[in-house]
């Protein structure tokens, strides 16, 4: 008798959508049937829509429920999107897998399929992160960055209703939802870095489930999880939250895959910088195996450069 795995899911359709992608590759890779099990998160049924993620703690909330459920023995297993997992250790709780990576850029999805070079001056750009605001700002310092909250069909919607020229979202989320032509401009990850972990999904279960963890194991992706541990000790040595306006990624030598070259900015967060806000970036490459190390080295190098300063300066804006 195989066993009937207990998959916790927010209701969200992204969620839905990702935890049905993982819960397929699992039967296909071991024979085991997966129940989906729904848990309300808070951030699920808070009706303030125009109340912004970060005033109400950030992508934790999201996170924490599923968590607590599975901490519980109600599920065996949960999936999250990387990007919004706080980069601290959970106890008691185990990285299982981290499944190959989708597209890591964010889009554009525009009125009259523009580019982000040809939106006229003024244009109105919405989104609710911060890395996104700031990063819009160094590139186009003429445009009007709006904080927008909400799933990616509300953030899409403002457009074609013409509330916004423009939104910015994660390729992976519209991809997902299978909305991904709608995307009008993909912004080069060069110029325009994700957020640590976009793209990719985390896989959790109970660190004492040995057979969960054995039978999670083949979903796992080592190029994916290298660099998702390199974007995540930036993030953890830079001490940055899921709202802090830092942006890196890590990605394999395209010529010699045993190195990882990784690249990350930090900028300012004043909401409302004259010009583009102050920003630091930089890029480190060394070999895959010491993914930890290189993320950690190049926020030491950030840090170096002036990134705490940067960021002192976003929590005394936030206060
Ligand atoms: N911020 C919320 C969120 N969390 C994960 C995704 C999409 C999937 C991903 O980026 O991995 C999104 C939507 C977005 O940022 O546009």
């Amino acid at each position: 008798m195989t066993r009937t795995l207990r998959l916790g899911t927010r209701r969200s359709k992204l969620a839905m959508t990702q935890s049905g992608m993982v819960a397929a590759a699992l039967t296909a890779a071991t024979g085991h049937a997966v129940e989906l099990v729904e848990i309300t998160t808070y951030g699920d049924t808070s009706q303030a829509t125009n109340e912004l993620l970060s005033q109400i703690g950030g992508t934790g909330v999201f996170v924490n429920a599923l968590r607590e459920a599975l901490l519980r023995g109600e599920v065996d297993f949960v999936v999250h999107s990387l990007k919004d997992l706080p980069t601290a250790a959970a106890e008691g709780l185990s990285l299982a897998a981290v499944p190959e990576r989708e597209d890591v850029r964010d889009v554009l999805v525009a009125r009259d399929g523009r580019k982000l070079a040809d939106l006229p001056a003024g244009a109105r750009i919405g989104t609710g992160s911060n890395r996104r605001a700031a990063q819009l700002r160094i590139a186009r310092p003429d445009l009007e960055v709006v904080p927008v909250r909400g799933n990616v069909d509300t953030r899409v919607g403002f457009v074609e209703s013409g509330k916004l020229d423009a939104v910015v979202l994660a390729y992976a989320g519209l991809n997902r939802l299978g909305r991904i032509a709608e995307a009008t401009d993909l912004l080069d990850p060069a110029d325009f870095l994700p957020c640590p972990g976009q793209g990719a999904l985390g896989v959790e279960c109970r660190a004492d489930d040995a057979e969960m963890s054995g039978l999670l194991a083949p979903l796992d992706h080592a190029p994916t999880r290298a660099a998702v541990v390199a974007e995540r000790a930036l993030l953890a040595t830079l001490e940055a939250g899921c709202s802090a306006p830092v942006g890196g990624y890590a990605l394999p030598r395209h010529d010699d895959e045993r190195e990882l070259i990784v690249t990350g900015i930090v900028a300012s967060a004043d909401p409302n910088p004259t010009g583009a806000p102050a920003s630091v970036r930089g890029s480190l490459t060394g070999p895959v195996e010491q993914a930890a190390r290189l993320g950690a080295e190049l926020a030491d190098r950030l840090l170096a450069q002036g990134a705490a300063a940067l960021m002192t300066q976003q929590l005394g804006e936030a206060q």
